[in-house]
């Protein structure tokens, strides 16, 4: 379908609005599990066409169908762009589906002499014969978290440029259109092997008003990837908030991991001080009216450090994340601004999305599993070794107390711990000198760069939270129990084409690639 024009949404709901069962496709796999759904691939058993199929979580419903699926149907079914999933249908089924019938069928016969358990399974039938709704999506072979976190897997410049001005195309026409997305993360930006790069994910997404008529909440877009004006307690923001988060994911392209990765709010608008310089009237007017500033600013002066600590992406991404990491949403640059960027109009250029190399279709939840599998494999494998060895060297005592294995302990992460380290990328990372191809559009002149010089002083920069109670509103720390991994020991992790970063492995950004924050969407209340 041919994409509207920036300001022309689609005002017709041209998919079909649940008329048709789900038994018009086979599922085929499990490829996604979110908060709101989970995602299977399936076929459609006339056309053959694959697709992906979201299933609707009714479970925790109190009141009805849940208000992020009214919300990504209401909005997907009127933007059409190439750069946005295309919603194709509703489907769905009055009662338990084939799949699941076939699937409880073979449950029971397992079960079929297990008394308490058996009485457990059919009452999980009973719940799973509720029906379900699906909304079914044309099939995209990867997300981006997916993606970057397979081993080996490497991005040239041309590429993450490539994918950066997709993200960016597609941000633009929301932006222009209203919508403010809130959720811009990797496995919310979906890729296909002909290297398209489309934004999903709309159950986070609000029409907002320019006017700033009303208050939104502050309490979306997943930790690692929220804004300072978020954190601080706006309720009256625009499409600035999906710019931030684009900075974010920007930076991680190129460093190979994500940047910020606190484990609660104040620490995240800690890491997002230690990096971006204290807020102050100066460099962000009004900072001190948010609601949330007086409880959380910094103690201390902390100096903007995004040049020395990204002092080895090249000039022209440093000036594009400099712009996009700007404290102050009203400085930050807005999707256009970031679209004329010397970086996409300087050697070398973004490629063409055809021409990026086909991967094996790769998800974030199944590169999650594949991980845990492994992990697994490697700890049974461990253990019967040194089971082995101690009989060799000395016999066990008698009553040995089994050890859950190393990274299930504590607050170590399953999932963040000893990530294999992603390779390097190829090093043509120089740029030529800036040029814009013929017949370039109109560009925005570059803004002055209000971050002035950069002054590294690490010594500043510990403990710039001010350590005080998050303000009431706060949530409950989303990592309770669960920090950030240990910091990265040598073996240079490396980013994606680019060459050894220049700080301290000590540092927040020496540590490896993690988990992606935590997505808020567990948080149902008083969304707006
Ligand atoms: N159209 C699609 N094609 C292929 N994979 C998809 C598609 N839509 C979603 N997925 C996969 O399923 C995952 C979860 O999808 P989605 O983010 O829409 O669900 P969610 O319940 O809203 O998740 P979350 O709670 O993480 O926000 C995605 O990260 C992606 O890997």
């Amino acid at each position: 379908m041919a994409a509207a024009a920036p300001g022309q949404i689609n005002t017709e709901p041209l998919i079909s609005l649940g008329s048709r069962s789900v038994d018009c496709f086979k599922k085929l796999e499990h490829i996604g599990e979110g908060t709101y759904g989970q995602v299977f691939t399936a076929r459609e058993t006339r056309t053959g066409e694959i697709v992906a199929l979201k299933k609707i979580r009714m479970d925790n419903e109190k009141e009805g169908f849940p208000i992020t699926a009214i919300r990504e149907i209401k909005i997907l079914k009127k933007l059409h762009h190439e750069n946005v999933v295309k919603l194709k249908e509703i489907v769905t089924s009055a009662g338990p589906e084939r799949d699941e019938l076939r699937n409880q069928g073979r449950e029971r016969d397992e079960q079929e002499n297990q008394g308490p358990e058996r009485d457990k399974q059919e009452n999980q039938d009973t719940s799973k014969s509720k029906g379900g709704i699906y909304m079914v999506f044309e099939y995209m072979d990867h997300d981006l978290t997916g993606l970057t976190v397979r081993s080996g897997q490497t991005f040239t410049v041309p590429q993450v440029k490539c994918y950066m001005k997709q993200l960016l195309t597609g941000l633009h026409y929301c932006h222009v259109n209203k919508v403010l997305h809130r959720d811009i993360k990797g496995s919310n930006l979906l890729i296909d092997n002909e290297g398209k790069l489309k934004l999903a994910d709309f159950g986070l997404a609000k029409y907002y008003c320019s006017n700033h008529e009303g208050n939104l909440t502050n309490r979306v877009i997943t930790l690692w990837y929220r804004p300072p004006e978020l954190l601080l307690g706006a309720t009256k923001y625009g499409p600035a908030v999906d710019m931030w988060s684009v900075g974010c994911i920007f930076a991680e392209l190129l460093h190979g991991k994500p940047i910020l990765q606190g484990r609660n709010e104040p620490d995240q608008l800690n890491k997002i001080f230690e990096l971006c310089g204290s807020p102050d009237e100066i460099n962000w007017p009004d900072v001190s009216k948010l609601p949330w500033y007086n409880n959380l600013k910094p103690t201390k002066t902390m100096k903007r450090c995004v040049g020395e600590i990204f002092g080895h992406f090249d000039f022209h991404a440093l000036d594009l994340l400099d712009h996009l990491l700007t404290l102050d949403p009203n400085q930050r640059w807005t999707a256009k601004q970031a679209l004329n960027a010397d970086y996409f109009w300087a050697d070398p250029l973004p490629c063409d999305p055809k021409s990026l190399p086909k991967y094996e279709s790769s998800h974030e939840f199944q590169t999650k599993k594949r991980k845990q599998q492994q992990h697994q494999t490697e700890d049974v494998s461990k253990r019967s070794k040194s089971q082995h060895s101690h009989k060799n060297d000395c016999p066990p005592p008698i009553q040995h107390t089994v050890q859950a294995p190393p990274q299930l302990q504590g607050s170590h992460h399953p999932m963040t711990d000893n990530q294999p380290p992603l390779s390097a990328g190829p090093s043509h990372h120089h740029y030529g000198k800036p040029h814009g191809p013929p017949g370039v559009p109109s560009r925005y002149p570059p803004s002055g760069n209000q971050s002035g010089p950069y002054h590294m002083n690490r010594g500043d920069q510990a403990g710039g939270y001010n350590g005080r109670p998050y303000p009431p509103q706060g949530r409950a720390p989303p990592y309770a129990g669960s920090g950030p991994s240990a910091p990265s020991t040598g073996g240079a992790p490396a980013g994606y084409g680019i060459g050894p970063p220049n700080y301290s492995q000590n540092s927040q950004y020496g540590v490896p690639a993690a988990d992606r924050g935590v997505s808020t969407r567990n948080q149902q209340y008083g969304r707006k």
